[in-house]
C-alpha cells in the first residue's frame, strides 16, 4: 500500500516555527499563500498555523499526514506535483483557545485569512453589519469576556488581536505587538475592508482596543489570482501516482498565478517576491482588472452559461454565445481600467486560455454562490462608469440579467447569504422582478429606465435561450 505523506519519511520540509496564523483552511489558501510560502527562499523560518472556519475535518485530515499535502498543478497537457510543507499546524476553528494562544505568540508576524467575501459581514455602506444576530451575539459575548468563543470572522479577528494586546501589555514588556493582517479574498480594498469591520466591532466592545489596533496592526491589501476548484475524489489517484504517497487532501490548481500586495508588515514577511509575488504602490488597477475581467467574467459564465445548461467554466467558454457575451462585457469594462492596453489585451487572452483548460473542472455552481456579495464589486463599478459616459452597457447588464434568471431557477441551485430576500424580489414577471432586484443592488439603476428595460429584455432572451 502507498505510504501516507510523512515528514519523518522525508516528505516536504521539516515543520518551520509558526510565524503566520491563517483563518480559512480552504483550497485556495493551500494553492496560493501556503504554496508561495513553501517556495520562498526563507521558508524554513516561516511556518503557518492554519485554522478551519467551522468544520473540524480538514484539520483532522491534514494533521494525520503531518500537515503535508500535494499541490497538483494541472496544465492542459498534464499534471505536476509539489508536496507543500509550509503548514506547521492545522487546527479546528472550534479550538478557540489555540486561536488566542497562537495570536498571543510574539513570534507570529502575520494573521492571514481566506474566508469568502460573505464572511466579512459588511452592511451596504461597507461597514460592519452590526444588526446581524451573529454580530450582536459576538458584541454581547466579547463585552462579557474577550476570551469567550465567538461566531463571526470579525469577532475571531478581534478576539485574536485582544489576546495579542494582553500578551504585549505592560506586564510583558519584551513581547512584540506589531502584526500584519493579510486578507486573500476577492474584494476590492480587502485590507481596508478587514480593517473597517474589525475596528468597528472593537469600538462597540472595547474602544481602547480599537485605538490599540490602529497603532499596532497594519492591514495589507492584496490581489490574488489562481483558479483553484474544489478537490474531488478523482484527484487523489493522480496525486499518489506522481508523489508515490497517499494524500487524502490534495489541491488541484492551474499553472497561472499572480499575487500583488500593498502595505506594511511591521514584523516582517517571507520572501514571497522571490517566489513570484509582487509589491505595488497602487493596487487599485490590479484589483479592477482581476475583479472585473476574471471574476466578473466568471459570474457571467456562471449565470448566463449556467442558464444555457453548462456545468463548468471550460464548457461555457467553449460556447460561441458565451464567448461573444464575454467579449462584449470585457470591451465595456476595459475602458475604465487604468492599465496599458497591452496589459489588458494580454490578460484577456490569458483568461480565455486559462478557462479553456479542459482538465480544470471549475464548477459554475461554486462560482455562482453569493452573487449578492460579488456582483456589486465585480460588475456594478464598470456598469456605472459606462452610464456616466452616456453608454448603455449591454455586456454588464447581461451579467445582472443572468443573475436574475439564476435567482428565478435557471442553472445552478441558488446558494447565497441573502438567498431568501433576492429570490423573493426576482419572482414574478421580469417587468416587476428586474427593477426590484436592481433597486436592492443600487437604487440609481432601478430609476434608470433604459437600464431596467435592457436588463428585462436580456432576462427574457436568456430565459428563451434556456428553454
Ligand atoms: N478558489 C479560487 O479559485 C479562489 C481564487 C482567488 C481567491 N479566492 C478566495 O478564497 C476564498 C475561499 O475559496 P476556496 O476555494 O478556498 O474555498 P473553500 O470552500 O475551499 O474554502 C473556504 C474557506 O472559507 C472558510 N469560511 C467560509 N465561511 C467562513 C466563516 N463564516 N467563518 C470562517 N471561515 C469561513 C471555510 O471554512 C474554508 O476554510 C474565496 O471565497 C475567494 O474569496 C478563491
Ligand atoms: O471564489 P469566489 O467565489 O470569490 O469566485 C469564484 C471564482 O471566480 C474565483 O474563485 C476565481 O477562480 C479566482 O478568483 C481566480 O483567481
Amino acid at each position: 500500500m502507498t505510504p501516507v505523506l510523512s515528514r519523518a519519511r522525508g516528505d516536504g520540509r521539516p515543520a518551520a516555527p509558526v510565524r503566520i496564523v491563517h483563518l480559512g483552511l480552504g483550497n485556495f489558501f493551500r494553492a496560493h499563500e501556503a504554496w508561495y510560502t513553501d517556495r520562498a527562499p526563507d521558508a524554513d523560518r516561516w511556518g503557518i498555523a492554519a485554522f478551519t472556519g467551522r468544520s473540524t475535518a480538514p484539520a483532522r485530515v491534514l494533521a494525520a499526514q503531518d500537515c503535508l499535502y500535494t499541490v497538483l498543478t494541472r496544465a492542459a497537457d498534464g499534471d505536476t506535483a509539489r508536496v507543500v510543507g509550509s503548514l506547521s499546524r492545522a487546527h479546528s476553528g472550534t479550538d478557540h483557545a489555540a486561536w488566542l494562544a497562537s495570536l498571543a505568540d510574539p513570534a507570529v508576524a502575520i494573521l492571514s485569512l481566506t474566508v469568502t467575501e460573505a464572511a466579512y459581514l459588511r452592511s451596504p455602506d461597507g461597514g460592519l453589519a452590526a444588526d446581524l444576530p451573529e454580530v450582536r451575539h459576538d458584541v454581547a459575548t466579547l463585552r462579557q469576556d474577550l476570551r469567550a468563543p465567538v461566531q463571526t470572522v470579525p469577532g475571531r479577528l478581534m478576539a485574536g488581536l485582544a489576546a495579542r494586546r494582553s500578551a504585549a501589555g505592560p506586564g510583558s514588556p519584551g513581547v512584540r505587538a506589531g502584526l500584519a493582517v493579510l486578507p486573500g479574498d476577492n474584494l476590492p480594498g480587502n485590507g481596508g475592508v478587514a480593517a473597517r469591520v474589525v475596528t468597528e466591532l472593537a469600538s462597540r466592545v472595547d474602544p481602547g482596543l480599537a485605538g490599540w489596533i490602529e497603532q499596532h496592526v497594519s492591514f495589507v491589501g492584496t490581489v490574488v489570482d489562481r483558479i483553484t476548484p474544489a478537490t474531488t475524489d478523482a484527484d487523489l489517484e493522480p496525486a499518489a501516482a506522481l508523489t508515490g504517497r497517499t494524500d487524502r487532501a490534495p489541491v488541484v490548481t492551474e499553472p497561472y498565478t499572480e499575487w500583488q500586495l500593498c502595505g506594511d508588515f511591521p514584523a516582517g514577511h517571507p520572501d514571497w517576491a522571490a517566489a513570484g509575488a509582487r509589491w505595488v504602490d497602487d493596487i487599485a488597477p490590479f484589483e479592477d482588472r482581476k475583479l472585473w475581467l476574471l471574476n466578473g467574467g466568471h459570474s457571467l459564465l456562471a449565470y448566463a452559461g449556467g442558464a444555457l445548461g453548462h456545468g463548468t467554466v471550460a464548457e461555457a467558454v467553449s460556447d460561441a454565445r458565451c464567448r461573444r457575451w464575454l467579449g462584449q462585457w470585457w470591451d465595456e469594462a476595459v475602458r475604465h481600467l487604468a492599465l496599458p492596453d497591452g496589459d489588458k489585451d494580454r490578460y484577456r487572452a490569458a483568461l480565455v486560455e486559462r478557462w479553456r483548460n479542459p482538465r480544470i473542472r471549475h464548477r459554475l455552481a461554486q462560482i455562482a454562490a453569493d452573487g449578492s456579495q460579488k456582483l456589486p464589486v465585480r460588475v456594478l463599478p464598470a456598469v456605472r462608469a459606462e452610464r456616466r459616459a452616456g453608454r448603455l452597457p449591454a455586456g454588464g447588464l447581461r451579467v445582472l440579467a443572468g443573475w436574475i434568471v439564476h435567482l428565478r431557477g435557471r442553472g445552478p441551485e441558488v446558494t447565497d447569504v441573502a438567498a431568501d430576500r433576492f429570490r423573493a424580489l426576482a419572482a414574478g414577471p421580469p417587468e416587476r422582478a428586474v427593477p426590484a432586484v436592481l433597486d436592492a443592488l443600487d437604487p440609481a439603476l432601478a430609476r434608470d429606465r433604459p437600464v431596467v428595460d435592457t436588463t428585462a429584455r436580456l432576462c427574457r432572451d436568456l430565459e428563451d435561450a434556456a428553454r
